[in-house]
């Protein structure tokens, strides 16, 4: 049977958020930031996990999880502690919220290249442990925690990230890593974001990149699911 379960995200204020994406206007990278964010919201939709909580400081991102469904709990800043502090908040919010949950997911807020069966086959894998974790595409942070909602045990989001987390003897979930790799490519970086086109992304991370609002080249090149749609740069929207 499978627990009740809740995802947590949080998202800083979006004029610090991806310093490390260099290149980038302002204006994109922020816009970048909120589109990757509902394309993660979407593949936990797909995942069939309807409860998503998103923490932020910043008014725009609470905007942007309204629109996707998400509830959305404001922070004071970005504080000491940073993100543990706020994911640790976002737990204690979504227990108050669904009282029901005995799970939580904390995802990071920028997997773009993930899909709802990646991260149900994630989700279904972590089940028979309190905590168990997916290493990103590099194998030093972490993209995915799963664990009981009431554990009081701080996480160790942040550098060398999953380091910590097997410190602490969380299970790695797929130490080969061989599964699963749109949900492991987070986006930092250029690099990390050219990898994520090359495994097709969600379709606002897609327009973003490649400025096709309202693009339409699907029903002219005859294909018939919209999320196969091919935009600017060639990359390709995945079909969740
Ligand atoms: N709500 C909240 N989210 C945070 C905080 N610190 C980091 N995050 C989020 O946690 C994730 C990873 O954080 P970082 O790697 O520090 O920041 P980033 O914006 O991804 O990238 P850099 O600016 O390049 O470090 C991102 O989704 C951040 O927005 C915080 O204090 N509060
Ligand atoms: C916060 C983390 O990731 P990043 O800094 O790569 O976004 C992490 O892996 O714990």
């Amino acid at each position: 049977m499978t627990l009740p379960a809740g995802a947590i995200l949080a998202v800083k204020s979006l004029a610090g958020a991806k310093s490390r994406l260099t290149g980038w206007d302002d204006e994109r990278r922020r816009a970048l930031v909120t589109a990757m964010l509902a394309d993660t919201i979407a593949a936990i939709h797909a995942a069939g996990c309807t409860r998503v909580l998103v923490i932020s400081p910043d008014p725009a991102v609470l905007e942007e999880a309204a629109a996707c469904g998400a509830a959305g709990v404001r922070e004071d800043g970005d504080g000491p502690g940073g993100l543990n502090r706020a994911m640790a908040d976002g737990i204690a919010a979504a227990r108050r919220r669904w009282p029901e949950v005995r799970r939580v997911a904390l995802v990071q807020a920028d997997l773009p290249a993930a899909t709802g069966t990646q991260l149900r086959a994630a989700l279904a894998a972590a089940a028979p442990y309190r905590q168990a974790f997916v290493a990103d595409r590099r194998g030093d942070g972490t993209a995915l925690l799963v664990r009981d909602a009431d554990l009081a045990t701080p996480t160790r989001f942040g550098p060398d990230s999953a380091a910590l987390h097997r410190r602490d003897g969380l299970t790695e979930l797929d130490p080969a890593h061989t599964l699963w790799a749109g949900l492991r490519n987070d986006v930092d970086t250029a690099d990390d974001l050219d990898a994520a086109l090359e495994l097709g992304v969600g379709e606002r991370t897609a327009a973003v990149v490649g400025d096709l609002p309202g693009d339409h080249s699907a029903a002219d090149a005859g294909q018939s699911s919209p999320t196969a749609r091919r935009p600017a740069r060639g990359c390709v929207m995945i079909d969740r």
